[in-house]
Protein backbone atom coordinates (compact mmCIF):
# COMPACT_ATOMS: atom_id res chain seq x y z
CA UNK A 1 0.00 0.00 0.00
CA UNK A 2 1.33 3.48 -1.07
CA UNK A 3 0.02 6.68 0.73
CA UNK A 4 -0.57 10.13 -0.57
CA UNK A 5 -0.64 13.02 2.20
CA UNK A 6 -2.08 16.24 0.94
CA UNK A 7 -1.30 19.46 2.50
CA UNK A 8 -4.87 21.44 4.23
CA UNK A 9 -4.59 23.98 1.38
CA UNK A 10 -4.73 21.19 -1.21
CA UNK A 11 -7.55 19.75 -0.22
CA UNK A 12 -9.37 20.81 -3.33
CA UNK A 13 -7.36 18.10 -5.13
CA UNK A 14 -9.35 15.34 -2.98
CA UNK A 15 -12.05 15.92 -5.75
CA UNK A 16 -9.30 15.21 -8.97
CA UNK A 17 -7.46 12.72 -7.04
CA UNK A 18 -10.37 10.00 -6.06
CA UNK A 19 -11.44 9.02 -9.55
CA UNK A 20 -8.25 9.35 -10.53
CA UNK A 21 -7.26 6.76 -8.07
CA UNK A 22 -10.28 4.50 -8.43
CA UNK A 23 -9.56 4.22 -12.54
CA UNK A 24 -6.14 3.17 -11.56
CA UNK A 25 -7.56 0.43 -9.66
CA UNK A 26 -9.74 -0.47 -12.19
CA UNK A 27 -6.96 -0.95 -14.80
CA UNK A 28 -4.45 -2.06 -11.49
CA UNK A 29 -2.04 0.03 -12.26
CA UNK A 30 0.10 0.42 -9.25
CA UNK A 31 -0.46 -0.66 -5.49
CA UNK A 32 -3.45 0.78 -3.73
CA UNK A 33 -2.90 4.00 -2.83
CA UNK A 34 -4.28 5.91 0.62
CA UNK A 35 -4.95 9.40 0.74
CA UNK A 36 -4.91 11.47 4.21
CA UNK A 37 -4.86 15.50 4.58
CA UNK A 38 -2.20 17.16 7.34
CA UNK A 39 -1.36 20.75 8.15
CA UNK A 40 2.32 20.32 7.35
CA UNK A 41 2.72 22.79 3.88
CA UNK A 42 4.10 19.58 2.05
CA UNK A 43 3.03 16.71 0.30
CA UNK A 44 4.01 13.56 1.09
CA UNK A 45 4.22 10.16 -0.72
CA UNK A 46 5.93 6.77 0.51
CA UNK A 47 6.19 4.12 -1.70
CA UNK A 48 7.20 1.05 -0.14
CA UNK A 49 10.31 2.04 1.57
CA UNK A 50 10.67 4.99 -0.39
CA UNK A 51 9.50 8.93 0.68
CA UNK A 52 9.18 11.75 -1.76
CA UNK A 53 7.83 15.00 -0.39
CA UNK A 54 6.98 18.50 -2.73
CA UNK A 55 5.81 22.19 -2.44
CA UNK A 56 4.19 23.86 -5.09
CA UNK A 57 5.87 27.26 -6.16
CA UNK A 58 8.91 28.13 -4.21
CA UNK A 59 11.52 27.84 -6.52
CA UNK A 60 14.31 29.52 -3.98
CA UNK A 61 13.00 27.33 -0.79
CA UNK A 62 15.88 25.50 1.03
CA UNK A 63 13.99 22.10 0.15
CA UNK A 64 15.55 18.89 -0.43
CA UNK A 65 12.32 17.39 -2.05
CA UNK A 66 10.68 18.08 -5.38
CA UNK A 67 9.82 21.88 -6.26
CA UNK A 68 6.74 22.24 -8.68
CA UNK A 69 6.80 25.11 -10.47
CA UNK A 70 2.98 25.43 -12.28
CA UNK A 71 1.49 29.24 -11.94
CA UNK A 72 2.84 31.81 -14.18
CA UNK A 73 2.61 35.12 -14.55
CA UNK A 74 3.50 37.34 -17.66
CA UNK A 75 6.31 37.92 -18.28
CA UNK A 76 7.14 34.52 -18.35
CA UNK A 77 10.56 33.31 -18.50
CA UNK A 78 12.01 31.97 -21.64
CA UNK A 79 11.79 28.05 -22.15
CA UNK A 80 15.81 28.18 -22.23
CA UNK A 81 15.98 29.86 -18.86
CA UNK A 82 13.84 27.26 -17.27
CA UNK A 83 15.77 24.32 -18.99
CA UNK A 84 19.16 25.89 -17.88
CA UNK A 85 17.41 26.25 -14.65
CA UNK A 86 16.53 22.77 -14.20
CA UNK A 87 20.05 21.23 -15.54
CA UNK A 88 21.14 22.78 -12.63
CA UNK A 89 18.87 22.03 -9.99
CA UNK A 90 17.23 18.69 -10.41
CA UNK A 91 14.58 19.53 -7.67
CA UNK A 92 12.66 21.81 -10.07
CA UNK A 93 9.96 20.80 -11.84
CA UNK A 94 8.74 22.69 -14.48
CA UNK A 95 4.71 22.02 -15.23
CA UNK A 96 2.49 24.29 -17.82
CA UNK A 97 4.90 26.91 -18.94
CA UNK A 98 2.97 29.17 -21.09
CA UNK A 99 4.45 29.39 -24.98
CA UNK A 100 3.21 31.36 -27.79
CA UNK A 101 1.17 28.46 -29.09
CA UNK A 102 0.99 26.32 -25.84
CA UNK A 103 2.99 25.02 -23.11
CA UNK A 104 6.03 23.13 -21.90
CA UNK A 105 7.33 20.92 -18.84
CA UNK A 106 10.41 20.39 -18.19
CA UNK A 107 12.31 18.23 -15.29
CA UNK A 108 15.60 17.22 -15.23
CA UNK A 109 17.52 13.90 -15.88
CA UNK A 110 21.03 12.49 -15.50
CA UNK A 111 22.32 16.28 -15.33
CA UNK A 112 20.21 17.26 -18.34
CA UNK A 113 16.75 18.69 -18.97
CA UNK A 114 14.03 16.85 -20.65
CA UNK A 115 10.29 18.21 -21.92
CA UNK A 116 7.11 17.60 -23.30
CA UNK A 117 5.54 20.12 -25.61
CA UNK A 118 1.63 20.75 -26.34
CA UNK A 119 -0.46 23.08 -28.38
CA UNK A 120 -2.55 23.31 -25.48
CA UNK A 121 -2.57 24.30 -21.88
CA UNK A 122 -4.92 22.06 -20.24
CA UNK A 123 -6.70 22.26 -16.84
CA UNK A 124 -4.25 23.01 -13.61
CA UNK A 125 -5.90 20.68 -10.96
CA UNK A 126 -6.09 18.00 -12.92
CA UNK A 127 -2.63 18.10 -14.20
CA UNK A 128 -1.57 18.38 -10.35
CA UNK A 129 -4.20 15.90 -8.99
CA UNK A 130 -2.74 13.16 -11.72
CA UNK A 131 1.30 14.27 -10.87
CA UNK A 132 0.68 13.61 -7.71
CA UNK A 133 -1.51 10.11 -8.45
CA UNK A 134 1.13 8.89 -11.01
CA UNK A 135 3.95 9.38 -8.52
CA UNK A 136 1.94 7.41 -5.71
CA UNK A 137 1.41 4.58 -8.20
CA UNK A 138 5.36 4.40 -8.56
CA UNK A 139 5.75 5.81 -12.09
CA UNK A 140 8.92 7.32 -12.48
CA UNK A 141 9.20 11.16 -12.65
CA UNK A 142 9.32 11.50 -16.48
CA UNK A 143 6.22 9.29 -17.02
CA UNK A 144 3.93 11.42 -13.98
CA UNK A 145 4.44 14.97 -15.84
CA UNK A 146 3.70 13.52 -19.26
CA UNK A 147 0.67 11.36 -17.51
CA UNK A 148 -0.92 15.18 -15.65
CA UNK A 149 -0.16 16.52 -19.37
CA UNK A 150 -2.18 14.07 -20.88
CA UNK A 151 -5.14 13.81 -18.28
CA UNK A 152 -4.89 18.08 -18.52
CA UNK A 153 -5.61 17.72 -22.05
CA UNK A 154 -8.27 15.30 -21.28
CA UNK A 155 -9.93 17.37 -18.62
CA UNK A 156 -9.89 20.36 -20.20
CA UNK A 157 -11.41 19.02 -23.66
CA UNK A 158 -14.19 17.04 -22.13
CA UNK A 159 -15.57 19.91 -20.13
CA UNK A 160 -15.29 21.79 -23.25
CA UNK A 161 -17.25 19.86 -25.74
CA UNK A 162 -18.32 17.01 -23.58
CA UNK A 163 -16.50 14.16 -26.01
CA UNK A 164 -12.69 14.45 -23.89
CA UNK A 165 -11.67 11.82 -21.40
CA UNK A 166 -12.23 12.32 -17.35
CA UNK A 167 -10.48 8.96 -16.76
CA UNK A 168 -7.27 7.28 -17.34
CA UNK A 169 -5.45 8.76 -20.42
CA UNK A 170 -5.28 6.34 -23.54
CA UNK A 171 -5.78 8.15 -27.00
CA UNK A 172 -2.30 9.17 -28.31
CA UNK A 173 -3.75 12.55 -29.63
CA UNK A 174 -4.28 13.72 -25.34
CA UNK A 175 0.19 13.58 -24.98
CA UNK A 176 2.21 15.87 -25.44
CA UNK A 177 5.77 15.81 -27.82
CA UNK A 178 8.95 15.47 -25.93
CA UNK A 179 11.23 18.15 -27.65
CA UNK A 180 13.93 16.59 -29.58
CA UNK A 181 15.40 17.59 -32.76
CA UNK A 182 12.64 15.92 -34.44
CA UNK A 183 10.09 18.25 -33.13
CA UNK A 184 9.18 20.97 -35.79
CA UNK A 185 8.99 23.61 -33.41
CA UNK A 186 12.16 22.74 -30.87
CA UNK A 187 14.19 26.05 -32.49
CA UNK A 188 11.04 28.59 -32.25
CA UNK A 189 11.11 27.52 -28.34
CA UNK A 190 14.25 28.09 -27.81
CA UNK A 191 15.27 24.37 -26.93
CA UNK A 192 18.55 22.82 -26.97
CA UNK A 193 18.26 19.25 -27.86
CA UNK A 194 21.63 16.90 -27.86
CA UNK A 195 19.90 14.44 -30.24
CA UNK A 196 20.19 14.87 -34.49
CA UNK A 197 17.06 15.21 -36.95
CA UNK A 198 16.90 11.70 -38.53
CA UNK A 199 14.17 11.01 -41.31
CA UNK A 200 11.83 7.64 -40.43
CA UNK A 201 13.18 4.11 -40.87
CA UNK A 202 12.79 1.32 -43.17
CA UNK A 203 9.69 -0.69 -41.80
CA UNK A 204 10.01 -4.46 -41.04
CA UNK A 205 7.49 -6.85 -41.94
CA UNK A 206 5.36 -7.10 -39.42
CA UNK A 207 3.90 -10.66 -39.80
CA UNK A 208 7.34 -12.06 -39.83
CA UNK A 209 7.66 -10.13 -35.98
CA UNK A 210 5.72 -12.46 -33.74
CA UNK A 211 8.51 -14.70 -31.84
CA UNK A 212 11.55 -12.81 -31.32
CA UNK A 213 14.23 -14.61 -30.00
CA UNK A 214 17.57 -12.38 -28.37
CA UNK A 215 20.61 -14.70 -28.02
CA UNK A 216 24.03 -14.49 -27.55
CA UNK A 217 25.85 -16.66 -30.12
CA UNK A 218 26.25 -16.34 -33.94
CA UNK A 219 25.77 -20.36 -33.56
CA UNK A 220 21.68 -19.60 -31.83
CA UNK A 221 21.16 -17.34 -34.57
CA UNK A 222 21.81 -20.35 -37.04
CA UNK A 223 20.48 -22.94 -35.16
CA UNK A 224 17.19 -20.23 -34.82
CA UNK A 225 16.61 -19.69 -38.51
CA UNK A 226 17.30 -23.50 -39.40
CA UNK A 227 13.87 -24.01 -37.04
CA UNK A 228 12.00 -21.31 -39.34
CA UNK A 229 12.37 -18.49 -37.02
CA UNK A 230 11.60 -15.02 -38.71
CA UNK A 231 13.03 -12.58 -36.70
CA UNK A 232 15.98 -12.75 -34.29
CA UNK A 233 18.53 -10.77 -32.44
CA UNK A 234 22.45 -11.04 -31.48
CA UNK A 235 23.06 -9.57 -28.08
CA UNK A 236 26.81 -9.83 -27.08
CA UNK A 237 27.23 -8.12 -23.95
CA UNK A 238 30.72 -8.32 -23.83
CA UNK A 239 32.23 -5.44 -26.65
CA UNK A 240 35.91 -7.12 -26.29
CA UNK A 241 34.65 -10.57 -27.46
CA UNK A 242 37.45 -10.85 -29.74
CA UNK A 243 35.08 -12.58 -32.33
CA UNK A 244 32.43 -10.18 -32.01
CA UNK A 245 32.84 -9.26 -35.48
CA UNK A 246 33.13 -12.68 -37.22
CA UNK A 247 29.64 -13.24 -35.51
CA UNK A 248 27.79 -10.22 -36.66
CA UNK A 249 29.21 -11.15 -40.22
CA UNK A 250 28.02 -14.39 -39.78
CA UNK A 251 24.70 -13.58 -38.41
CA UNK A 252 24.16 -11.09 -41.61
CA UNK A 253 25.23 -13.90 -43.80
CA UNK A 254 22.27 -16.25 -42.30
CA UNK A 255 19.70 -13.93 -42.11
CA UNK A 256 20.22 -13.15 -46.28
CA UNK A 257 20.25 -17.01 -46.45
CA UNK A 258 17.28 -17.53 -44.80
CA UNK A 259 15.38 -14.12 -45.85
CA UNK A 260 15.08 -13.58 -42.20
CA UNK A 261 14.54 -10.25 -39.77
CA UNK A 262 18.05 -10.76 -38.40
CA UNK A 263 19.10 -7.50 -35.64
CA UNK A 264 22.27 -6.82 -33.96
CA UNK A 265 21.98 -5.31 -30.72
CA UNK A 266 24.28 -2.22 -29.90
CA UNK A 267 27.16 -2.49 -32.12
CA UNK A 268 25.28 0.16 -35.02
CA UNK A 269 28.96 0.95 -36.57
CA UNK A 270 29.53 -2.94 -37.50
CA UNK A 271 25.42 -3.38 -38.29
CA UNK A 272 26.22 -0.49 -41.02
CA UNK A 273 30.10 -1.77 -41.72
CA UNK A 274 28.35 -5.27 -42.79
CA UNK A 275 24.84 -3.80 -43.73
CA UNK A 276 22.50 -5.65 -41.36
CA UNK A 277 19.00 -6.12 -41.46
CA UNK A 278 18.89 -3.99 -38.53
CA UNK A 279 20.01 -2.52 -35.43
CA UNK A 280 18.62 -2.12 -31.86
CA UNK A 281 19.38 0.33 -29.40
CA UNK A 282 18.46 1.38 -26.01
CA UNK A 283 17.27 5.18 -25.13
CA UNK A 284 20.52 6.23 -23.84
CA UNK A 285 22.60 5.09 -27.23
CA UNK A 286 19.79 8.15 -28.58
CA UNK A 287 22.19 10.68 -28.09
CA UNK A 288 25.60 8.78 -29.29
CA UNK A 289 24.42 6.52 -32.56
CA UNK A 290 24.79 8.19 -35.75
CA UNK A 291 20.98 7.94 -36.67
CA UNK A 292 21.31 9.22 -39.40
CA UNK A 293 24.23 7.57 -41.10
CA UNK A 294 21.75 4.40 -39.83
CA UNK A 295 18.77 5.77 -41.57
CA UNK A 296 20.88 6.22 -44.39
CA UNK A 297 22.13 2.96 -44.36
CA UNK A 298 18.74 1.76 -44.28
CA UNK A 299 18.80 -0.27 -41.42
CA UNK A 300 15.48 -1.05 -39.42
CA UNK A 301 16.26 0.29 -36.25
CA UNK A 302 14.08 -0.92 -33.00
CA UNK A 303 13.94 0.78 -30.10
CA UNK A 304 13.44 0.05 -26.44
CA UNK A 305 11.48 1.65 -24.14
CA UNK A 306 10.58 1.62 -20.66
CA UNK A 307 7.49 3.92 -19.96
CA UNK A 308 4.95 6.27 -21.57
CA UNK A 309 7.99 9.13 -21.80
CA UNK A 310 10.48 6.89 -23.64
CA UNK A 311 7.54 5.35 -25.75
CA UNK A 312 6.96 8.94 -27.21
CA UNK A 313 10.45 9.88 -27.68
CA UNK A 314 11.06 6.41 -29.43
CA UNK A 315 8.25 7.90 -31.59
CA UNK A 316 9.59 10.97 -32.55
CA UNK A 317 12.00 9.21 -33.94
CA UNK A 318 9.88 6.93 -36.09
CA UNK A 319 11.86 3.75 -35.52
CA UNK A 320 10.92 0.36 -37.44
CA UNK A 321 9.78 -1.54 -34.04
CA UNK A 322 9.00 -0.11 -30.43
CA UNK A 323 10.11 -2.52 -27.49
CA UNK A 324 8.01 -2.35 -24.75
CA UNK A 325 10.27 -3.70 -21.24
CA UNK A 326 10.34 -5.15 -19.10
CA UNK A 327 7.09 -6.92 -18.95
CA UNK A 328 7.49 -9.46 -15.87
CA UNK A 329 10.59 -9.39 -13.81
CA UNK A 330 13.94 -11.18 -15.35
CA UNK A 331 16.73 -12.30 -14.70
CA UNK A 332 18.33 -12.09 -17.52
CA UNK A 333 19.28 -8.56 -17.17
CA UNK A 334 19.41 -6.15 -14.74
CA UNK A 335 17.05 -3.24 -14.69
CA UNK A 336 17.06 -0.02 -13.29
CA UNK A 337 13.49 -0.06 -13.34
CA UNK A 338 10.33 -1.99 -12.56
CA UNK A 339 8.40 -5.28 -14.14
CA UNK A 340 5.43 -3.29 -16.42
CA UNK A 341 2.81 -5.88 -15.71
CA UNK A 342 0.08 -6.86 -18.08
CA UNK A 343 -2.07 -3.91 -17.21
CA UNK A 344 -0.06 -0.90 -18.30
CA UNK A 345 1.63 -2.68 -21.35
CA UNK A 346 -2.26 -2.72 -22.39
CA UNK A 347 -1.88 0.74 -22.05
CA UNK A 348 1.04 1.41 -24.00
CA UNK A 349 -0.23 -0.68 -26.61
CA UNK A 350 -3.21 1.42 -26.91
CA UNK A 351 -1.29 4.41 -26.72
CA UNK A 352 0.83 3.85 -29.76
CA UNK A 353 -1.83 1.49 -31.70
CA UNK A 354 -1.21 0.62 -35.16
CA UNK A 355 1.27 3.28 -35.80
CA UNK A 356 4.97 1.25 -35.19
CA UNK A 357 4.52 -2.18 -34.70
CA UNK A 358 5.15 -2.90 -30.90
CA UNK A 359 7.64 -5.46 -29.21
CA UNK A 360 6.95 -6.87 -25.86
CA UNK A 361 10.20 -8.49 -23.72
CA UNK A 362 11.61 -9.23 -19.98
CA UNK A 363 10.15 -12.44 -18.12
CA UNK A 364 8.14 -13.89 -20.88
CA UNK A 365 7.47 -17.35 -21.13
CA UNK A 366 5.43 -19.37 -22.88
CA UNK A 367 2.52 -19.71 -20.31
CA UNK A 368 2.38 -15.89 -19.85
CA UNK A 369 2.73 -15.33 -23.37
CA UNK A 370 -0.73 -15.73 -24.51
CA UNK A 371 -2.12 -13.15 -22.26
CA UNK A 372 0.89 -10.61 -23.09
CA UNK A 373 -0.10 -11.63 -27.18
CA UNK A 374 -3.94 -10.68 -26.32
CA UNK A 375 -2.75 -6.79 -25.77
CA UNK A 376 -2.15 -6.78 -29.19
CA UNK A 377 1.67 -6.49 -28.98
CA UNK A 378 3.05 -7.25 -32.97
CA UNK A 379 5.60 -9.34 -31.18
CA UNK A 380 6.83 -11.57 -27.89
CA UNK A 381 10.97 -10.76 -27.84
CA UNK A 382 12.24 -14.09 -25.39
CA UNK A 383 15.57 -15.04 -24.00
CA UNK A 384 15.27 -17.66 -21.49
CA UNK A 385 11.99 -19.01 -22.57
CA UNK A 386 14.16 -20.39 -25.64
CA UNK A 387 18.06 -20.33 -24.73
CA UNK A 388 16.93 -22.62 -21.43
CA UNK A 389 14.24 -24.20 -22.92
CA UNK A 390 14.99 -28.22 -22.61
CA UNK A 391 14.09 -28.57 -26.28
CA UNK A 392 14.40 -25.29 -28.04
CA UNK A 393 12.81 -26.47 -31.48
CA UNK A 394 9.59 -27.52 -29.21
CA UNK A 395 9.81 -23.74 -27.61
CA UNK A 396 9.83 -22.12 -31.16
CA UNK A 397 7.06 -24.01 -32.18
CA UNK A 398 4.82 -23.81 -29.35
CA UNK A 399 4.95 -19.90 -29.10
CA UNK A 400 4.50 -20.02 -32.96
CA UNK A 401 1.26 -21.98 -32.56
CA UNK A 402 0.47 -19.42 -29.64
CA UNK A 403 1.76 -16.01 -31.61
CA UNK A 404 -1.06 -15.89 -34.68
CA UNK A 405 -3.76 -13.20 -35.27
CA UNK A 406 -7.47 -13.62 -36.35
CA UNK A 407 -8.46 -13.27 -39.21
CA UNK A 408 -9.91 -9.84 -37.76
CA UNK A 409 -7.11 -7.66 -36.67
CA UNK A 410 -9.66 -5.27 -35.15
CA UNK A 411 -10.83 -7.60 -32.83
CA UNK A 412 -7.56 -6.54 -31.36
CA UNK A 413 -8.82 -2.84 -30.81
CA UNK A 414 -11.82 -4.07 -28.59
CA UNK A 415 -11.36 -2.75 -25.01
CA UNK A 416 -8.04 -4.68 -24.50
CA UNK A 417 -7.29 -3.70 -20.66
CA UNK A 418 -10.87 -5.33 -19.85
CA UNK A 419 -10.09 -8.36 -21.09
CA UNK A 420 -6.73 -9.13 -18.81
CA UNK A 421 -7.05 -10.53 -15.82
CA UNK A 422 -4.74 -9.66 -13.00
CA UNK A 423 -1.07 -10.35 -13.49
C1 LIG B 1 13.72 -6.59 -28.57
C2 LIG B 1 14.59 -5.94 -27.55
N1 LIG B 1 14.04 -5.14 -26.64
C3 LIG B 1 14.80 -4.54 -25.71
C4 LIG B 1 16.15 -4.75 -25.67
C5 LIG B 1 17.02 -4.06 -24.67
O1 LIG B 1 17.89 -3.16 -25.30
P1 LIG B 1 18.76 -2.13 -24.43
O2 LIG B 1 17.83 -1.30 -23.62
O3 LIG B 1 19.68 -1.41 -25.32
O4 LIG B 1 19.57 -3.06 -23.46
P2 LIG B 1 20.65 -4.18 -23.86
O5 LIG B 1 19.94 -5.28 -24.56
O6 LIG B 1 21.66 -3.53 -24.76
O7 LIG B 1 21.22 -4.62 -22.57
C6 LIG B 1 16.69 -5.61 -26.63
N2 LIG B 1 18.01 -5.87 -26.67
N3 LIG B 1 15.90 -6.19 -27.56
C1 LIG C 1 17.48 -7.77 -23.01
C2 LIG C 1 16.31 -7.29 -22.26
N1 LIG C 1 15.84 -6.03 -22.38
C3 LIG C 1 14.80 -5.79 -21.60
C4 LIG C 1 14.13 -4.50 -21.49
O1 LIG C 1 13.14 -4.38 -20.79
O2 LIG C 1 14.59 -3.58 -22.15
S1 LIG C 1 14.34 -7.13 -20.70
C5 LIG C 1 15.57 -8.04 -21.37
C6 LIG C 1 15.84 -9.46 -21.02
C7 LIG C 1 14.74 -10.40 -21.39
O3 LIG C 1 15.16 -11.67 -21.06
P1 LIG C 1 14.16 -12.83 -20.61
O4 LIG C 1 13.27 -13.12 -21.76
O5 LIG C 1 15.08 -13.98 -20.30
O6 LIG C 1 13.45 -12.36 -19.38
MG1 LIG D 1 21.64 -1.75 -25.84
Amino acid sequence: MSSLCLPDHLTPLLMHVEPLLANADQYQLGNTVSVSVSESGVVDIKIEERQLSLIFNQAEADFSGFKILDQWYAPYPSVREMQVKVEQDSRVIVCGLPTEKGCVDIWHHNGEARAVYCHHAGAGEPQRAMLLCALALDYPLEDAVTLARAHARGYQSSHQDGHGEVSWPVSRELFPRPLTANHPEVDVLGWQSKEVAVEPFCATDAQQLALYPVVDTAEWVDRLLELGVKTTQLRIKNSQDPQLETQVQQIIAAGNQYQAQVFVNDYWQLAIKHQAYGVHLGQEDLETADLVAIQQAGLRIGLSTHGYYEILRAVEFSPSYIALGHIFPTTTKEMPSKPQGLNRLALYQKLIGDTFPTVAIGGIDLPRAEKVWRTGVSSVAVVRAITEASDPAMAVDAFNQLLVRPEFPDAINEKITDRIDAD
